[in-house]
């Protein structure tokens, strides 16, 4: 197995609302190992931006806090990790793309200026030698006349091109863990697919890892290595992408595969998970599940179900789980 180059361990991250105490992640753990493409998925509201953001240190603070837990990097406690220590790390070690290219620029910025901007921050390169690296960074990620590029604007630029701008900005000090937070989710269909391999070329030039935020499971079947099923601000199933696609355990997994939709297939009406996600101001003791669990027992209003392993690599929280392994101890000790 290779190296690990990130760990998550039992990762908290709350905020501190008018309403109330909302917990954003409850404790999330996941390994990220070298060269490895791990994907988190889960519906809106599930914890997915938030465990990314914490991982790179942009909780908005005060409000937003890491209560307890572990981010391991290189060495490191990132949780405790100063300002300063998190802004030579972040851009350089850790880099980060978003939904939105357009967000990620600043508009009255020549493309020139913003690529070379990491270059001579981390690196330290001279403001020639930075605008060299761009130029070559900008033919990196695929786009044509990059001396020209160097010198327009981002309004200039389709949200294909900005999206290839802003990944060349994320790999230019080639870090070990790029994190993608639903990079093709705002780009044109046509284009998804396109953005989707060049960070796989990326991955495979740089040597990089990839930790991949998406609601889109097909994106997962295409690229992953790995999948973290996240809900109510916790791992509910994770394993290899081979393991989860044939052999999903968790009823929440379950009802995310059915509910995507399938190229070439035609259905009448797409399935949606009936319900809601849980609401991170008010979870309650019951597993945040039940209510829209068809599977629902009595014993899932007792608490939340532990991960536990199913299969090689494949762990699932929740109570049918739980339940099995009660039974092999009953038999055992009858
Ligand atoms: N700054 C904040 N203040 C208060 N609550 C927040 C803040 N940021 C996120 N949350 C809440 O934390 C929960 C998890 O949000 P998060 O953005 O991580 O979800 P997600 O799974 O990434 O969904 P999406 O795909 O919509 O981004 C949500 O209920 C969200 O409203």
């Amino acid at each position: 197995m290779a190296n690990v180059v990130a760990e998550l361990k039992d990762l908290h991250t709350y905020f501190h609302t008018e309403e109330g105490v909302v917990k954003s992640v409850n404790g999330v753990s996941l390994l990220i190992h070298e060269g490895q493409t791990v994907a988190i998925v889960g519906e809106s509201g599930c914890g997915k931006s938030v465990t990314a953001l914490s991982i790179m240190g942009l909780i908005d603070e005060p409000a937003g806090q890491i209560v307890s837990g572990e981010i391991l990097f290189g060495g490191r406690n990132l949780v405790k990790a100063g300002r300063k220590e998190l802004e030579r790390i972040r851009g350089k070690e850790i880099a980060m793309i978003f939904q939105e290219p357009m967000s990620a620029l600043n508009p009255v910025l020549s493309i020139g200026d913003q690529v070379s901007e990491a270059l001579i921050e981390h690196l330290h390169l001279s403001k020639k030698a930075a605008w060299q690296k761009a130029e070559e960074l900008i033919a990196l990620v695929g786009i044509p006349r990059a001396k020209e590029i160097l010198k327009a604007y981002p309004h200039e630029l389709s949200g294909g091109m900005l999206q290839r701008v802003v990944i060349a900005i994320a790999v230019s000090c080639n870090p070990r863990l790029l994190i993608a937070d639903e990079p093709t989710t705002a780009l044109d269909v046509t284009i998804q697919a396109q953005i989707l391999d060049l960070l796989m070329e990326m991955k495979r030039q740089l040597d990089m890892s990839i930790l991949l935020i998406t609601h889109d499971l097909g994106v997962v079947a295409e690229v992953a290595d790995y999948v973290v099923v996240m809900y109510g601000g916790k791992v509910i199933e994770q394993a290899s992408v081979l393991s989860l696609f044939a052999n999903p355990q968790h009823p929440y997994t379950i009802s995310l595969l059915k509910a995507k939709p399938d190229l070439g297939q035609r259905k009448k009406r797409l399935y949606a998970i009936p319900g809601q996600v849980p609401n991170p101001l008010h979870l309650g003791k019951a597993c945040h599940f039940m209510d829209r669990c068809a599977y629902r027992k009595d014993i899932c209003r007792e608490g939340q179900p532990e991960l536990q392993e199913i299969g090689p690599d494949h762990l699932a929280a929740c109570w049918l789980y739980e339940e099995e392994k009660t039974d092999v101890r009953t038999a055992r000790s009858g």
